[in-house]
C-alpha cells in the first residue's frame, strides 16, 4: 500500500544526499520503527511520505497514487489518510484538549467552517470518543498548555486518530518524554495501531522501544538503508553498524 521507489533527496546547498536510492514496500498492519543516528535521514524520509518534502529522484506511492507528484490540493486530500504525530506535539497551547483534537477534522471541512470554528454535534461526539480512547476524558476542557508532556502527546495521538487515518506517521514522538512516559505512549500507539488496523511508521531514537514494539525495524545511515528486518535480528552487530563505524567489511544488500 505504501511503496517507495529509488527515493533520493538532496537539500539545496547540501554536499551529500539526505536520502539515497531508498526502495521499500510497506503493508497494512506493519508497525515500523525507523532508527539511525542524528542526521541519518529519518525525518526527511517521513516528510517524503506525506509529501512535505519533494524528492530529487524517485517517488512515494500511497495505494497506487504518486504522492511525490501531487499538487498541494491533492496532497491536502491524501493527507486525510495520513495521521501525523510530532516530537513537539504541534498543539495550540491556549486551546482546550477538545478544541485541539477537533483540529484533526480540518482536512475534511471547508475553510469557512474551520475559520469560524463550528463543529457539528457528531464531530464533537467523535472527538470525545477518541479523547476517551487515549485516556484524557477528565482533561477534556483543560488548556493543553497546562498538561504534562505525555498528556500532550496523547492529545496529538487523539487528533491524528480523529482523522480516521490508514497510515500513522510519527517523527520522534517520544523524544521529549521520559522513559516511563515514552513506554506508555508506545503502548497506546500499539493499541490504536491494532484497533484501527493501521500501517504505522515512526522515527525513534530509543532502540529498546523499537525492539519491543516494532514488527519491523529499518535502520538508516548516511541516507541509506543499512538494516531492514524483524526486531529480533537487530542485534549488537547491526546496532554498531547503524550507530558507530565499528564493524568493517560488512556486506549489505538493502540499498
Ligand atoms: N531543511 C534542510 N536544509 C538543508 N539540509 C537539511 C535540511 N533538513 C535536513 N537537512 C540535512 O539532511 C540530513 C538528514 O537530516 P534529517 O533531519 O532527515 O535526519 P534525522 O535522522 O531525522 O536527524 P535527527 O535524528 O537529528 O532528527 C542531515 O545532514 C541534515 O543536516
Amino acid at each position: 500500500m505504501l511503496e517507495i521507489k529509488n527515493l533520493s533527496v538532496r537539500y539545496r546547498g547540501g554536499h551529500e544526499n539526505a536520502l539515497s536510492g531508498i526502495n521499500l514496500t510497506f503493508e497494512k498492519g506493519e508497525f515500523v520503527c525507523i532508527l539511525g543516528k542524528s542526521g541519518a535521514g529519518k525525518s526527511t524520509f517521513i516528510r517524503c511520505i506525506n509529501g512535505l518534502q519533494k524528492p530529487n529522484q524517485g517517488q512515494v506511492s500511497w495505494n497506487g497514487e504518486s504522492v511525490s507528484n501531487m499538487t498541494e490540493k491533492q496532497l491536502l486530500k491524501i493527507r486525510r489518510e495520513m495521521g501525523m504525530i510530532f516530537q513537539h506535539f504541534n498543539l495550540i497551547p491556549r486551546l482546550s484538549v477538545l478544541q485541539n483534537v477537533l483540529t484533526g477534522m480540518f482536512g475534511y471541512r471547508s475553510t469557512y467552517k474551520n475559520l469560524i470554528g463550528w463543529f457539528s454535534p457528531e464531530e464533537v461526539n467523535r472527538a470525545k470518543q477518541v479523547i476517551e480512547d487515549v485516556g484524557l476524558t477528565e482533561q477534556i476542557g483543560r488548556r493543553v498548555e497546562h498538561l504534562s508532556g505525555g498528556q500532550k502527546q496523547r492529545v496529538g495521538i487523539a487528533r491524528a486518530l480523529l482523522q480516521q487515518p490508514k497510515l500513522l506517521l510519527g517523527d520522534e514522538p517520544v523524544s521529549s518524554l521520559d522513559p516511563g512516559t515514552s513506554n506508555h505512549i508506545f503502548t497506546l500507539l500499539q493499541e490504536m495501531h491494532n484497533r484501527h488496523q493501521l500501517l504505522t511508521v515512526i522515527n525513534v531514537h530509543d532502540v529498546d522501544l523499537a525492539r519491543r514494539f516494532a514488527t519491523r525495524i529499518i535502520a538508516l545511515k548516511d541516507g541509506k538503508i543499512v538494516f531492514d528486518g524483524s526486531p529480533e535480528l537487530f542485534n549488537e552487530i547491526e546496532f554498531d553498524h547503524t550507530y558507530h563505524n565499528a564493524i568493517k567489511n560488512k556486506q549489505h544488500s538493502y540499498t
